[in-house]
């Protein structure tokens, strides 16, 4: 079977609907309803979190998925999709893309990425694989290891990035990116306004993530809040 992720995606918008267990929304029915108004909005395909989303998701839209697992372990700081075992649930959806983290930080119970990556072909030979990185070096290593798609997910998530923001110094970092990577560069993190997430675009990313700005309304009413507050 082909999969048709990246012609489908090229030049548009991705919503990412996701409410962990302590967000207000947290109900995959509720994350169904999100990618249905995506949809509606004209959204292309969704990101969303676990395997219960994912399949409300499908179900509800019947767009392509990129798919995580969000997990923490004790013994690690990386929880998105971070052992073989969250790999497989969520292909096993059917989702045409699996997202993981590529930062570069111990796995849990020692896992290697590499050895994931090789199992994911193996496994799952038509599911692409995205890398949520935070660094250039995370950029390089991800293509190394052959991930199909670079997202800029985890910068300003991570020890070394903390505080970053993808939109700093007219997107200086995601313009890094896009001169070092040699395959698909999707922006997602912090693009907070459309006028954002249209730059990316022209700036020459293969599609863009948005998530909180649309489907998270605590994220969006504090904004609000804070405003006339101040
Ligand atoms: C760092 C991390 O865990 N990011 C997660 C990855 O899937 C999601 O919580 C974000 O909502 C997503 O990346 C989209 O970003 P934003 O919501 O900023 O548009």
């Amino acid at each position: 079977m082909k999969n048709n992720f990246l012609e489908t995606v090229k030049g548009k918008l991705v919503v990412s609907c996701q409410a962990l267990s302590n967000e207000p929304l947290h109900s995959s029915f509720i994350m169904s309803r999100m990618a249905r108004a995506a949809k509606q909005a004209g959204s292309v395909a969704i990101r969303c979190n676990s395997v219960v989303d994912i399949q409300a998701i499908q179900d509800e839209t019947n767009l392509p998925i990129i798919g995580l697992n969000k997990v923490d372990y004790d013994d690690s700081p990386v929880y998105i999709t971070p052992t073989m075992k969250e790999m497989r649930a969520v292909a096993s959806t059917g989702a045409e893309v699996v997202a993981c983290d590529v930062t570069g930080q111990k796995r849990p119970h020692g896992e290697k990425l590499s050895d994931i990556v090789t199992q994911m072909r193996q496994e799952f030979p038509d599911t692409l694989l995205m890398a949520d990185t935070a660094t250039i070096d995370n950029v390089h290593e991800a293509m190394d290891l052959g991930f199909d798609i670079i997202g800029t997910t985890m910068h300003g998530y991570t020890p070394d990035t903390e505080g970053m923001n993808i939109a700093d110094d007219d997107f200086s970092y995601l313009k890094e990116v896009l001169e070092v990577a040699d395959r698909p560069v999707i922006a997602e993190g912090k693009v907070d306004t459309p006028e954002k997430a249209r730059y990316c675009i022209d700036l020459g990313c293969h599609a863009v993530v948005v998530g909180g700005a649309i489907t998270r309304p605590l994220e969006i009413a504090t904004k609000f809040i804070n405003a006339v507050n101040a």
